[in-house]
């Protein structure tokens, strides 16, 4: 199975997304906080309902597990935050009504099931509020297995001199690809082979409280990667390391959240991206990521990303450190 209609979707919805978050961010959003205290936009909330509706429209039996809801939106207070949003999102659906937009953005409610999308609207939104890297992250997720990702990261370059903008798509059994998300062309991408060198980096977080930095510095260094690393918001990191930019991808527990667990939507389309292109994904014990049981990965602990060539030496210095 192909996937040909799902993917048709999801791509026209994550362009549609990544432009109005685009359009906001031109706008510098101010950030309101959720009630985890963690920073949320109408760019977040713009992208959910445009990309909700579009999903919900093609396979309406199909639930959707996203990162927002519409819950705050509909406190008095928030008028003039929905209008706003629905204002972005007529620019995509010019018939939208504030109804409509919080109806969408709750299709979003779903649980984790047989067959079920997992969005992140905005992946990054700290990256977002500081004008650098955020992705807009869609799977498809069918008994465990993550089938379908598609990732666009409407800041990143990935070939210095590139304008901006770009599109990872992958299908199980397929392979990935990229293309700029202002049109042309994709192309097959694979990860850093064992005798690139001058790709035998790492990337982790910018934000310090999402991962161990200490920590991952000194595995890095223990498996012989030298150049310091590159921190880089959101899963835009899964898209470097599937397009041979770098070779890991670390996150480790925090010492400041240390019962933090990691959710469906950061990782499951980034990471069928990353094993499309070669790589290999698990969390810091070597276990598969459990994309079958809610939507935070309780058996789960850390995430490692790798081309697979170095990822058992780098699960063996995680061991020792
Ligand atoms: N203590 C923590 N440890 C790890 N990840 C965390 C965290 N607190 C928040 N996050 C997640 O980190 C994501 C951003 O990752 P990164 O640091 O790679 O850009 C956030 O996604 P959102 O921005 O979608 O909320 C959020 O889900
Ligand atoms: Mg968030
Ligand atoms: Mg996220
Ligand atoms: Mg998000």
């Amino acid at each position: 199975m192909s996937y040909e209609r799902e993917k048709q979707v999801v791509i026209e919805a994550a362009i549609a997304a990544a432009k109005l978050c685009q359009d906001v961010r031109r706008d510098i959003p101010p950030a309101m906080e959720k009630s985890d205290k963690s920073p949320v936009t109408v760019a977040d909330y713009g992208s959910q309902a445009v990309i909700c509706k579009a999903i919900g429209d093609a396979f309406p039996e199909d639930a959707i597990v996203g990162e927002e809801d519409a819950t705050a939106l509909r406190d008095p207070e928030m008028a003039a935050q929905l209008e706003k949003i629905t204002q972005y999102v007529r620019t995509i659906l010019p018939e939208a009504t504030s109804e409509q937009v919080t109806e969408w953005i709750d299709r979003g409610n779903g649980q984790v099931g047989s067959r079920y999308w997992t969005l992140d609207p905005i992946d990054g939104t700290k990256g977002f509020l500081r004008q650098d890297q955020y992705a807009v992250a869609i799977a498809l997720v069918e008994n465990g297995e993550v089938k379908l990702g598609v990732m666009a990261c409407p800041a990143l370059a990935i070939e210095e001199g590139d304008e901006p903008g770009t599109l990872f798509v992958a299908v199980r059994g397929e392979g990935a690809t990229r293309r700029s998300l202002h049109g042309g062309e994709a192309q097959t991408i694979r990860v850093v082979k064992a005798d690139d060198v001058e790709n035998l980096r790492f990337v982790e977080s910018v934000e310090a409280s999402h991962g161990d930095q200490g920590r991952q510095n000194a595995v890095a260094q223990a498996v012989g990667i030298t150049a310091e690393s590159v921190r880089v918001d959101s899963q835009a990191k899964y898209g470097i390391v599937a397009s041979g930019k770098a070779a890991l991808y670390m996150r480790l527990p925090s010492p400041k959240s240390p019962n933090y667990r990691e959710n469906i939507w950061d990782h499951a389309a980034g990471a069928i991206v990353v094993e499309e292109a070669g790589g290999r994904v698990t969390d810091m014990h070597g276990k598969p990521l459990n994309f079958a049981d809610g939507s935070k990965m309780t058996e789960n602990r850390g995430v490692v990303v790798s081309n697979g060539v170095i990822h058992e030496t780098v699960l063996a210095a995680l061991r020792d450190s």
